[in-house]
């Protein structure tokens, strides 16, 4: 599923957005009507519609759409991809990169529909811990692979422009199923996301 463009955004939320940014300009003290100002409360309810439309998303539709048999048995690891999200608590990004692997039993999937699997829970309002376990649970059920192992390591800007202010501290969330749950398994993934090569 692509993303929407944003002159497909509902012109009716758009608009109810903007007079909330409005609003919020003002509240903070600015000058809404000034220059650069103008198109800042249209701009944010687009930006802010993108970020979120993981919701119109559906993670089991994209993998269900791209289910292929294949007898393939060992590891598939996708590693790095990135991923830009919002906190639940201060609305504020938090990114970094998602490694997912899975252990087909005799299903395989695009390896671009996983990158979308992370997508569409990464672009809602979110906690790191609940969008690793979205990612494991959709792949579980759809696929039913042997196992599931997803890490993400992320940083929170919430953490870093204000309240603990800390700028290096970098959150490391996972969650395994299957065959990932055995001890072997679990440390040969955790080596080959960490190798260069890999
Ligand atoms: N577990 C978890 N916590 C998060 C995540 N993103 C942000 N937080 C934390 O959510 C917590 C909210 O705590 P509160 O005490 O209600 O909010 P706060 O007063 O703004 O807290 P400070 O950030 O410590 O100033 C903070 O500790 C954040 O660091 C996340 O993805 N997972
Ligand atoms: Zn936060």
């Amino acid at each position: 599923m692509a993303y929407k463009k944003e002159e497909h955004f509902d012109p009716h939320i758009t608009d109810a957005l903007m007079a909330h940014y409005r609003s919020s300009l003002e509240l903070l003290g600015e000058d809404a009507d000034r220059e650069g100002l103008l198109d800042t409360p249209k701009r944010v309810a687009k930006a802010m519609q993108f970020l979120t439309q993981g919701y119109n998303m559906d993670a089991r539709q994209i993998l269900e759409a791209a289910k292929f048999h294949e007898s393939y048995s060992e590891m598939v690891i996708v590693k790095d991809i990135e991923l830009y999200s919002l906190c639940e608590h201060h609305m504020l990004p938090f990114f970094g990169k998602a490694h997912v692997a899975y252990i087909p039993n005799g299903v395989i999937t695009g390896l671009s529909k996983i990158a979308r699997v992370v997508d569409t829970f990464a672009r809602r309002l979110q906690v790191q811990e609940r969008l690793t376990h979205q990612i494991l649970d959709a792949i579980q059920e759809t696929l039913q692979p042997m196992g599931v192992a997803v890490v993400i390591e992320a940083q929170h800007l919430c953490m870093m422009m204000r309240g603990v202010q800390k700028q290096n501290s970098v959150t490391t969330t996972s969650a395994f199923s299957g065959q990932f749950e055995a001890q072997e398994t679990r440390s040969e993934f955790l080596r080959l996301i960490s190798s260069k090569l890999n």
